[in-house]
């Protein structure tokens, strides 16, 4: 089992509700800040690569939506026309800092197809080994699963486990993992550690928490099911403070870290 701060190979997924107003405008202050402490960890050696949700939201934030749309094609539409804004900010962020930033969208069907996951696994790799920071999203105009179920969590767990992650990082709008939801219930408290999930782990996570979220907690234990099975650790964090990324590094105890210890199999929940 590793440590934490020794993590070289890092997948940061970052949800709606980080990026965006409730207005589904985008939060410019926050994302600038997420992308200078992404920029000065890959100056420190880290490779990173950034899952990043937020496309339908900021589409719909364009088109003076004022709910996420509910009808398919419209929030496809929306995805399509927020993608590029949302490109357009990080790619103008990064250069910044002298980075550079590569757009992948992808569909989950990449770990079925073999062809495909070599084709996503030799596109990562190369853009790593260019030293490019790959910028991930679905392809919401050609698959409709993370749309529905808001599982781009579980696509950022997929991301991690092709590209040989040591760590993938949940940036959300909540300090961690709790024993509940704590927007329901006041006495819930936050566990730093989670070693395995069991169908109480399960029975612990609610819905999305806000308009502009999707996938709730539900979604990001099946993150954290798919990295322990592949002995990745996975850190849920509140996205509100990107420079908890650097507290994670030295090696403070923040969010909650799931991690498998040798002992224990992590039991799955289908
Ligand atoms: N056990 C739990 N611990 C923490 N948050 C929970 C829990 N159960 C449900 N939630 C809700 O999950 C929300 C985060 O998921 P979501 O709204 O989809 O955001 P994101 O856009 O970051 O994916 C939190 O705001 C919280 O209200
Ligand atoms: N591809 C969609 C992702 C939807 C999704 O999973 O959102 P979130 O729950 O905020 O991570 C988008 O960019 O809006």
């Amino acid at each position: 089992m590793s440590a934490i701060c020794d993590s070289t190979r890092i997948v940061v997924k970052v949800g709606t509700s980080t990026l965006t107003y409730p207005t589904g405008h985008l939060n410019i202050r926050r994302i600038e800040r997420l992308v200078t402490v992404l920029s000065d960890l890959k100056n420190a050696g880290k490779e990173v690569i950034l899952v990043t949700s937020g496309a339908i939201g900021v589409g719909a934030g364009k088109l003076m939506m004022h709910q996420k749309p509910s009808d398919m094609p419209t929030k496809q539409a929306c995805a399509a026309l927020g993608q590029s804004e949302l490109m357009y900010i990080y790619d103008k962020y990064f250069s910044e800092y002298n980075h550079n930033a590569a757009q992948v969208l992808l569909t989950r069907d990449i770990i079925e197809d073999s062809v495909r996951k070599e084709n996503v696994t030799n596109t990562i790799e190369r853009l790593l080994s260019l030293s490019v920071i790959p910028i991930i999203n679905e392809n919401d105009t050609v698959s409709t699963e993370e749309i529905e179920f808001g599982d781009n969590d579980t696509l950022s767990a997929i991301v991690a486990s092709i590209a040989s992650a040591d760590l993938l990082i949940i940036l959300s709008d909540i300090d961690g993992f709790y024993t509940s939801d704590p927007r329901k219930n006041k006495d819930a408290t936050l566990i730093p550690l989670v070693t395995h999930l069991d169908a109480d782990t399960f029975a612990a996570a609610g819905t999305k928490g806000t308009e502009f979220g999707t996938g709730g907690m539900t979604t990001k234990l099946h993150a954290a099911q798919i990295c322990m099975e592949q002995n990745i650790a996975m850190v849920l964090l509140n996205g509100s403070r990107p420079d908890q990324l650097y507290d994670l590094f030295d090696g403070k105890s923040v969010g909650t870290l799931f991690q498998k210890t040798e002992q224990e199999e992590c039991i799955c929940q289908n």
